[in-house]
């Protein structure tokens, strides 16, 4: 959630597609027990953003002058928007609140204000990224659009302030954890500590103690109402009962969401793992980050309302750019095509990918697609349309099994790609005194929130989660060396390990049948496993 934002959300409006019973345990430290009355199974407590990207818009400041002229874009009036499910309450809501700001903004904006302030305001509000960017001279217009993602991802990469923020926000949480439970650490695991963070996005913690018995339902309230009580934490709330139970609150100098989980270290896993990927994969971080802020707009990103997480985005992204034909083939660097690549991106999973049978695995960090029959775990198959991606750390997880609004984001990927390929095809036959001040990007991607500058400080300021994650892995190949050492040394045949760190497996994944007559299969370059990708219709 945007900072600003943050103190206005409540308990109940954060959640609302979840029908749970809802117990307020204490009247004076408003922390809130959400006891998740559902099945357990389709509530993962994984989400992303709190943030709303239309909360924040009424703090914005418009700027009375641009250095540029500029055009309004189509997006913000609806005209060519995508089509979404016209039943979602969420973008009606969008929309409304939407209505409400352009009318707040244009009552603000001096009487004489000419239509091009007003104009210009609306890219702030929308497109920031374009201002003094202009990219509309470029001959090729998938090089305009590779450059405006570059600049989307510089303008929301973090800021030195930002990084300080969540890294003291860290800190002051863990030594209130240490203070409880002197037998405890918080660690944190997901976008924070892969760098695949928006602005607005939470940071995901785990507190591990040497006894890991902190994970009962006392232990939650307990750190709930200590934080409480230290003033680390406003909106608290405690969800016990769900299949990863947590405590979520806001923490009170930054305005930044947290989740505090327990007794865990699949996330950290995960971690190292994302950002190993990160190292190797060109592109990544810039799609990730492009198609986080896709769906965020368009309030697709939230897993409590049948929205695509972040992991899952990553791993999305991740088998999309090592599957790519003309990535494996050499044919292009992806750095220099992203935008030729998120259009590919749209395509594939908005109009060709066969959600009905096909499931996407990651395991052993090995990318591949595989037919959903072959996963025995996500059998029987009761609604075939979804997605489905195999648990890098776990085979017999589907990490996007909450994701039910599958309809409606392949209906968004597929409006962006017809929305992108549309203007490019525009943009590229017109004049460049045309093209000028209009941008591509923003077809398919808003921002709101307070302006920022392009600066990525991220090579100034130290991610302290990062280090932290570094070392917790260090100390524990070091704890797997020496236990080796010494059961090997005491006795040879000893081989269950506490400490042990499971390779991710692949037994539970049953072998690949023999291909049927008339289906394709064939093999990449890297011995990477092809099935026929394509949906049936
Ligand atoms: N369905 C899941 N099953 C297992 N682990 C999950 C699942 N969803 C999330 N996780 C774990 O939680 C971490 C954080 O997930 P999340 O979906 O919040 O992504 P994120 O990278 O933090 O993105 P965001 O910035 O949107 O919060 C992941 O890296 C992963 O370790
Ligand atoms: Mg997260």
């Amino acid at each position: 959630m945007s900072q600003e934002g943050a103190n206005e959300t409540t308990a109940v409006s954060v959640l609302p597609a979840m029908q749970r019973k809802y117990n307020q345990i204490s009247n004076n430290d408003d922390i809130v027990l959400l006891d998740d009355t559902t099945d357990s199974e389709g509530y993962d407590d994984y989400d992303g953003h709190f943030d709303n990207p239309t909360e924040s818009a009424s703090t914005v400041e418009v700027p009375a002058l641009l250095s540029k002229t500029v055009e309004v874009n189509e997006l913000s009036n609806n005209k060519d928007f995508i089509a979404f499910s016209s039943s979602s309450e969420d973008e009606n809501e969008t929309k409304e609140k939407a209505s409400e700001r352009k009318s707040s903004i244009t009552s603000t904006t001096s009487k004489t204000a000419s239509s091009k302030a007003t104009k210009e305001s609306q890219v702030i509000l929308d497109y920031p990224w374009i201002v003094n960017h202009d990219h509309s001279k470029q001959k090729e217009v998938a090089d305009w659009l590779t450059l405006e993602m570059k600049d989307f991802v510089s303008y929301i990469s973090p800021s030195s302030t930002e990084i300080e923020d969540r890294n003291i926000t860290i800190s002051r949480i863990r030594d209130a954890v240490k203070e409880l439970w002197p037998d405890a650490d918080l660690h944190v695991f997901g976008s924070y500590s892969t760098d695949l963070y928006l602005p607005g996005s939470d940071i995901d913690c785990v507190v591990n103690s040497e006894r890991g018995n902190k994970d009962s339902k006392n232990c939650l309230y307990q750190l709930a109402k200590f934080l409480t009580t230290k003033k680390l934490a406003t909106d608290v709330e405690v969800v016990s009962k769900a299949r990863v139970p947590i405590i979520k609150f806001v923490e009170p100098h930054t305005g930044i969401h947290i989740d505090v989980s327990f007794e865990r270290t699949n996330g950290l896993e995960a971690a190292k793992l994302i950002r190993s990927w990160l190292d190797s994969t060109a592109g990544l971080r810039e799609l990730v980050l492009v198609i986080k802020q896709f769906l965020h707009a368009r309030r697709l990103n939230n897993v409590h309302t049948g929205g695509l997480g972040g992991f899952s985005i990553i791993c999305l992204v991740f088998t999309f750019l090592h599957m790519h034909p003309r990535i494996i083939t050499n044919e292009i660097d992806p750095i220099d095509n992203l935008g030729v690549l998120l259009i590919d991106f749209f395509e594939l999973y908005g109009k060709n990918f066969g959600y009905d049978d096909v499931a996407i695995s990651v395991l052993n960090g090995h990318p591949s697609y595989i037919p959903k029959y072959s996963w025995r775990e996500l059998q029987p198959i009761r609604n075939s349309f979804a997605l489905a991606i195999q648990d890098p750390g776990d085979a017999t997880n589907n990490i996007s099994r909450g994701s039910f609004n599958i309809r409606d984001i392949k209906k968004a990927f597929a409006g962006a790609f017809d929305l992108l390929t549309n203007r490019c095809f525009d943009l590229d036959k017109a004049a460049f005194k045309e093209r000028s001040g209009k941008s591509i990007l923003g077809n398919v991607i808003k921002y709101k929130g307070k302006q920022r500058d392009f600066k990525d400080e991220r090579n100034l300021v130290i991610n302290t989660a990062i280090v932290e994650n570094e070392d917790y892995h260090k100390k524990r190949s070091r704890i797997v060396y020496e236990t080796i050492t010494e059961s090997t040394n005491d006795s040879k045949e000893e081989e269950d390990d506490d400490y042990h760190i499971e390779e991710p497996t692949t037994k539970n994944a049953r072998p690949l049948r023999k291909k049927e007559e008339g289906e394709e299969e064939q093999r990449n370059k890297t011995g990477g496993r092809f099935f026929q990708v394509y949906g049936r219709g």
